[in-house]
């Protein structure tokens, strides 16, 4: 089994509502987000063409997340929720017979993330 990573950032409002600290507050972060798939190479020696990795991204997350203020999306946007909700958006677009979804990593800071994998 191959993992194909591909690595994505978007610049996005939130606040925490549920949560007593600074990050009640509104602020921002630029999130980091890595896709990780797994799968087999086809007959030309790829998973997944990281171009088609790159547009399903694009369309089903970055096109709703980037610039956004978050809490109009998820309710509660920790970045564990901010992951349950991406890994909900590209499930199914990233599944063929072939290859899935293994794992998705959301960075709130450069230090910070959160790692989402597949029950295996
Ligand atoms: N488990 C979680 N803990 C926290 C979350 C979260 O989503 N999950 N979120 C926050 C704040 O929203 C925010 O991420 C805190 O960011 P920031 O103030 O930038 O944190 P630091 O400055 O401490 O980050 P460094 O990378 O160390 O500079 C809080 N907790
Ligand atoms: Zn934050």
């Amino acid at each position: 089994m191959l993992l194909v990573s591909k690595e994505f950032t978007f610049d996005a409002a939130h606040n925490l509502v549920k949560y007593h600290g600074k990050c009640e507050k509104l602020h921002g972060h630029t999130y980091k987000l890595v896709v990780t798939v797994a799968g087999e190479k086809d007959e030309e020696g790829m998973v997944i063409d990281f171009l088609e990795l790159k547009r399903i991204v694009q369309e089903k997350v970055l096109n709703r997340l980037d610039h956004s203020y978050i809490n109009e999306i998820i309710p509660q946007p920790s970045a564990e929720n901010i992951a349950e909700w991406i890994w909900k958006q590209l499930e199914t677009e990233l599944h063929s017979e072939r290859y899935f979804l293994y794992e998705i990593k959301v960075y709130e800071t450069p230090t910070s993330y959160v790692t989402l994998k597949k029950n295996m």
